[in-house]
């Protein structure tokens, strides 16, 4: 199938998260928290008074594939059983099989406005040197559309979001198939540029982000380590 018309974007935000997330952790992060192998880095950053700062969340999970972590992150049928931040989610427009359009509504945080958002999500498996398991990323990257139009009082966010993952597979067996998920973890990074859209308290908007966004993950990685439990293995 041809290009679709977000392709030459899709492919520049991909790589440049590919580019970003092996950025070292030194200059500027900060370490805000760690629960077992969550480790959450923040930048503190303004935009004329808005708070924008980066999030930067390293984990590795047991008994998974970055493959089923995407899956469950990027498909749409999954996302009101783990979201616990939204009020709704749709597709709006699919570009191709890969690459969809969501438009979403965000519970209301007190103080600010109810916040909506509308992007693009793209999964690709990016295969390194053969030997390695693949890279699986998801990016979801704020676009406007016709069929999510402004409307105030709600906000619009502006998001550009990254969970890249990769496989390990500790002592693999002779054969293939008699890997186990005790054999499997992944080792994933998630990055969140989120700009609320609109003014927000700081302080304010820096505790949700700073209480929530490991609550998600937290809530995200159990979600998936149970829907694959019993199921085969999803390379
Ligand atoms: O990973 S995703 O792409 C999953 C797609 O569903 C994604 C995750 C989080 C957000 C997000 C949306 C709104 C807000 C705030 C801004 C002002 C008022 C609400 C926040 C702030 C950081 C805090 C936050 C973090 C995590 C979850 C909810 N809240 C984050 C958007 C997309």
């Amino acid at each position: 199938k041809g290009k679709h018309r977000l392709a030459n974007d899709v492919e520049r935000v991909v790589q440049e998260h590919l580019t970003y997330v092996r950025e070292e952790m030194c200059d500027g992060w900060d370490l805000i928290h760690e629960e077992g192998k969550m480790k959450v880095y923040r930048r503190e950053v303004e935009e004329n008074g808005i708070v924008v700062d980066p999030l930067k969340i390293f984990h590795s999970i047991q008994g998974v594939t970055g493959h089923e972590i995407c899956h469950y992150f990027w498909e749409y049928q999954y996302r009101m059983e783990w979201e616990t931040t939204l009020d709704s989610t749709k597709i709006i427009e699919a570009l191709d099989q890969d690459t969809v359009i969501f438009f979403q509504m965000h519970k209301r945080v007190w103080p600010t406005a109810q916040r909506d958002s509308c992007f693009w999500s793209h999964i690709r498996c990016i295969s390194n040197s053969e030997e390695d398991q693949p890279t699986w990323l998801v990016v979801n990257y704020t676009t406007p559309h016709p069929l999510a139009p402004i409307k105030p009082p709600q906000v619009r966010l502006i998001a550009n979001v990254a969970m890249i993952c990769e496989t390990i597979i500790n002592e693999p067996p002779l054969n293939p198939k008699d890997i186990k998920r005790e054999n499997i973890q992944c080792k994933l990074a998630y990055v969140a540029f989120v700009n609320p859209g609109g003014w927000v308290p700081s302080a304010a908007v820096r505790n949700v982000a700073k209480r929530e966004y490991p609550r998600f993950l937290r809530r995200f990685t159990s979600y998936v380590i149970e829907q694959t439990r019993d199921k085969p293995i999803l390379f």
